[in-house]
């Protein structure tokens, strides 16, 4: 290595030669060939001597080629180093008119003499000077700094092309060694790399060749471009289509970092969901923001939100999302009513002969091409928005769900136009499985835990450079972006999101109120859909000024004979085994069993028993609580002083005839609804 290269590694007593004479030759070896230099110019000038000393054109001719020799040396030295050039030329230049004089006049003419004997001494010890003190950088070793530089991280033998350099960014292509080596060999040697350049990790990375395991292209981004924070200054295309890019953020060269959800044939992209994915502090949040705001921009879609912290980030939006869940039940509902509304849009979509949603699905479907009459005239539907579905924080909603349902709903929903976006608080693979976790193709992938890096990033991707771990929570908004659409060499390029702060209320509040009144609104399908199953739980978005809550206008249009909104309970085959005569599963909740073991309080019967079940079912579809767990029955028993026993029995007679159906968790239960939306 380099050591051995030096001539610094064999120890005294070992060598070619063996001994202690043996040893100072070989270290004495590399600065020798200076004297033998002077030695040359004192021969060549006491031969040129004899040979020409009384010539005046061999005078001419010698003092012509010294010229040329020093323009040649400083000429051929224009890419080396501005100091070895002229030290270099100055050599030449000194070494080439002593031997001109010498020849001309003899060796020992004038002052011929003394300066060779002082000045050959000088000129040779000031290259064993340059030498001994040179830089690891390989400078001296004859080799260009690239190669020394690939050496010193074990790739002696790569070859490295023209670089393109740009502002702030080398891009260098490299073929490694044939049958030696592999761009696996550079991928490991890429935190060398950083340590000889003295980078931060993520400034270089390494893009393999698709089409060679020994060639590819190595990045350096010297500088970090991302290190001053962009605050949010409004959305990037108001009005536009979710099929169009959404901005959230700028790649450490500038570029702008997008985002695709829906599918597009004509770009041979897929549509997708997508994982947050981040350390606390990491800038989820903000993150969030950046891809909300640019939802809620666009005109032909619907954001529907969970978040279990009270849309503490998310409030200024509220009034442009079209479904916000707080908290679990709500949560549990909007997933339910998501798994009902998949297959009724992936229905629509097919009567209208689309093979995946396009932005013309969500116009008024005036083309013949589009329509579900079978004449094939034009049907006039009313178009179906894109639909995002953000579940915030969503490890235990993930958990309660299951792994097979969550699989289920993000294959059917890409069919669908449902984009799923889920953020996690902390990535890795005690919140998620691997099932889940494979569902979402695509990544933002925030500061994190070095021991999670596997868990947000695909494998190439961290090979080829990306250090999510490196950044932890000190470099808030840093994150890689996977996702369908993003060129490839693009995946390990850091990016930063844009910041927001209070002065970004405003504008967020703008957002929200231009999507209120400007943006899609549910189709009766979706909004159909999802009131079969949540009821009141559902209202679409507020009207403007009637506050959040009002019922939505796309549901008036819903026909309740329609058999896209049959809203008979669905057993899950997997249920089919449950007696609905059983007393509800208390224990199995984690709630605080024994709750319908006591014995206390009434048992009405008959049409009094029928009347208050019926009120207790009704209170809590009124109230938009649309799943329900022993805990919440319980506390309804205490209140009308009745006998819990008795309401476990009549429940389990309300699932039998319909008016409860089981949900994904045991012992939680869904209220089918029986108001008609006003
Ligand atoms: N792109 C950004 N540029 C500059 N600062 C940012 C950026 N994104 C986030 N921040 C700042 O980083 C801090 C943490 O951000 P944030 O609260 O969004 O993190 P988080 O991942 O949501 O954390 P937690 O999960 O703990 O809520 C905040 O002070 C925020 O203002």
């Amino acid at each position: 290595m380099v050591a051995d290269y030096r001539g610094e590694g064999l120890l005294p007593g070992q060598g070619s030669g063996g001994g202690i004479g043996a040893y100072l030759l070989n270290r004495a070896k590399p600065h020798l060939p200076p004297w033998l230099g002077v030695g040359a110019a004192g021969v060549a000038g006491a031969l040129g001597n004899w040979r020409w000393g009384e010539s005046a054109p061999a005078g001419v001719g010698l003092t012509l080629a010294s010229v040329a020799l020093t323009g040649v040396t400083w000429w051929v030295g224009r890419n080396t180093s501005a100091q070895r050039r002229l030290h270099s030329a100055i050599t030449v230049a000194a070494g080439s008119a002593w031997v001109t004089g010498a020849c001309l006049a003899g060796p020992l003419a004038g002052p011929l003499d003394d300066l060779y004997l002082m000045g050959g001494p000088v000129v040779a010890l000031s290259w064993n000077v340059r030498m001994i003190l040179r830089t690891p950088d390989g400078e001296a070793s004859g080799q260009g700094g690239d190669k020394g530089l690939l050496e010193k991280i074990g790739l002696a033998r790569a070859q490295i092309g023209t670089a393109k350099v740009e502002p702030n960014r080398v891009t260098a292509p490299i073929a490694l060694a044939a049958g030696e080596q592999t761009n696996d060999d550079v991928t490991k040697a890429l935190g060398l790399l950083a340590s000889a350049l003295d980078l931060p990790a993520s400034a270089v990375r390494y893009q393999p060749d698709p089409d060679s395991v020994r060639r590819g292209e190595l990045v350096i981004v010297p500088e970090d471009m991302l290190a001053e924070f962009v605050e949010y200054d409004g959305p990037s295309n108001l009005g536009g289509s979710i099929a169009d890019p959404l901005l959230l953020g700028r790649y450490d060269d500038g570029a702008p970092m997008h985002l695709w959800l829906p599918g597009d044939p004509e770009a041979d992209r897929n549509g997708t969901h997508v994982l947050i994915a981040g350390g606390s502090g990491s800038g989820k949040g903000d993150t969030a923001l950046n891809l909300q705001t640019e939802i809620l921009s666009r005109s032909d879609v619907l954001l529907w939100l969970s978040d279990p912290k009270m849309f503490q980030d998310f409030r200024p939006l509220l009034p442009g999302i079209d479904w916000a869940a707080e908290g679990g039940t709500p949560t549990e509902v909007m997933v339910e009513a998501l798994q009902e509304v998949i297959p009724a849009r992936t229905r629509w979509l097919g009567q209208h002969s689309y093979r995946q949603w396009l932005p013309q699905a969500a116009q008024q479907q005036n083309d013949p091409q589009h329509s579900c009459r079978p004449d094939g005239t034009a049907c006039g539907c009313a178009g179906m928005p894109f639909l995002v579905a953000w579940m915030e924080e969503a490890a235990s909603t993930l958990r309660a769900l299951g792994d097979d349902a969550f699989t289920g709903i993000s294959q059917e929903a890409r069919s669908a136009g449902v984009s799923l976006i889920v953020s996690l608080q902390r990535p890795s693979y005690d919140q998620m499985s691997t099932s889940t976790r494979a569902a979402l193709p695509s990544v933002i992938a925030l500061g994190c835990d070095p021991r999670d890096e596997g868990f947000s990033l695909p494998d190439r991707v961290l090979d080829a450079g990306a250090h999510p771990g490196a950044w932890g929570n000190r470099k808030p908004g840093y994150c890689y972006l996977v996702s369908t659409g993003v060129p490839e060499d693009r995946y390990a390029s850091p990016g930063r999101t844009r910041a927001f702060t209070h002065r970004s209320v405003s504008l967020m509040e703008v957002v929200a109120a231009w999507a209120q009144r400007n943006g899609a609104t549910a189709d009766p399908i979706t909004a159909g859909a999802a009131a079969s199953i949540a009821g009141n739980a559902y209202s679409g978005r507020p009207v403007p000024g009637d506050g959040h809550g009002a019922p939505h206008a796309a549901l008036a249009a819903v026909d309740p004979e329609d058999d896209d909104m049959d809203d008979a309970p669905r057993h899950d085959p997997e249920d089919e085994q449950i007696d609905p005569e059983e007393e509800l599963p208390a224990a199995q909740t984690g709630d605080d069993a024994p709750i319908f073991g006591e014995g206390t309080g009434r048992k009405p019967k008959g049409e009094e028993a029928r009347r208050l079940l019926a009120e207790a079912l009704a209170e809590f579809e009124e109230n938009g609580q649309m799943i329900i767990g022993p805990k919440d029955l319980s506390d309804w028993c205490d209140r009308h002083n009745l006998s819990r026993p008795w309401v476990s029995k009549k429940l389990a007679e309300a699932a039998a005839e319909g008016r409860l159906a089981p949900t994904n968790t045991t012992g939680r239960w869904r209220i089918v609804p029986s108001l008609t939306p006003a």
